[in-house]
């Protein structure tokens, strides 16, 4: 079942500079919720609190704040960052695969869990990859290394990786940014056919972007949240003079 994601008072600072000043977002279950905003307002640090990356990377990071995820409180002490991280799943701007065949590549988080019954990963990375609309492309070649997938073709098998494990969220980092329009409008039909199964979090530069798939769209500047809303709402018709400039080009970025 999709969760709600519930974001309250969320800070981070990394070393001295404060990225996110209070934030709080709520994204509802099964919605897909674009985040848009200048270069360096703290969009990619959102989106990392939820499944707790930030930590991974930076260390030093401090982050202060309540983060819910269905009934996943996130930052409490006793949460298992490993069932946290295999309910929500990541996409990242880069298409990261694995030097691995397809299918390694797609069954490689089943096989992390125990799955060992190949039937059962036949199946999985069947599913996975026509969640994510590239079984028609890959089928009879499964054996063959991802890496020599096209950048497009890479990027939609990051997603049926991230979806093999069956999560019930996924975040999108700029998912389409390396790739041709083709492959763009390919990854944007897809993401409009998982909503309502997913919890969709979407981080994108590209406005026309975020108004043909969000349901709902927050505009960040500077660490904080501006306004958020209905995305036909954000963009027709903003309520803060902020937005508008941003969405008409006219903001210093
Ligand atoms: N690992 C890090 N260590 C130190 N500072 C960081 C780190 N990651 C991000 N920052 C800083 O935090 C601020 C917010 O960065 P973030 O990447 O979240 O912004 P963004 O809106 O996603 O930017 P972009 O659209 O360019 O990807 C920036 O000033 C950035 O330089």
């Amino acid at each position: 079942m999709a969760p709600e994601i519930r974001v309250e008072g969320l800070s981070v600072w990394y070393d001295r500079q404060r990225a996110l000043k209070d934030v709080s977002l709520n994204v509802r279950p099964g919605t897909v919720m674009a985040l848009i905003g200048p270069s360096g307002c703290g969009k990619s640090t959102f989106l990392r609190a939820i499944n707790r990356l930030i930590e991974e990377s930076t260390p030093r990071a401090r982050v202060q704040g309540h983060v819910q995820v269905g009934d996943i409180d996130v930052y409490h002490p006793s949460t298992d960052v490993n069932d946290l991280r295999r309910r929500v799943g990541m996409v990242f701007q880069l298409p990261n695969p694995f030097p691995f065949s397809i299918f390694d590549n797609v069954a490689y988080g089943p096989r992390l869990q125990g799955v060992r019954d190949g039937r059962t990963l036949r199946r999985l990375v069947e599913n996975s990859l026509k969640q994510a609309a590239l079984w028609d492309e890959v089928r009879g070649k499964l054996r063959r290394p991802a890496l020599a997938l096209s950048g497009g073709q890479q990027q939609r098998l990051c997603i049926a990786r991230a979806l093999a494990v069956n999560p019930d969220v996924l975040l999108m980092d700029e998912p389409t940014a390396s790739l041709d329009p083709l492959s763009t409008s390919k990854i944007e039909e897809l993401v409009a056919d998982l909503r309502g199964r997913y919890t969709i979090i979407l981080v994108t530069h590209n406005l026309r972007q975020a108004a043909r798939i969000s349901d709902h769209t927050a505009f960040f500047s500077n660490g904080m949240v501006i306004e958020t809303g209905d995305t036909r709402q954000i963009f027709t018709a903003p309520r803060e003079q902020q937005t508008e400039e941003y969405l008409t080009g006219r903001y210093e970025d």
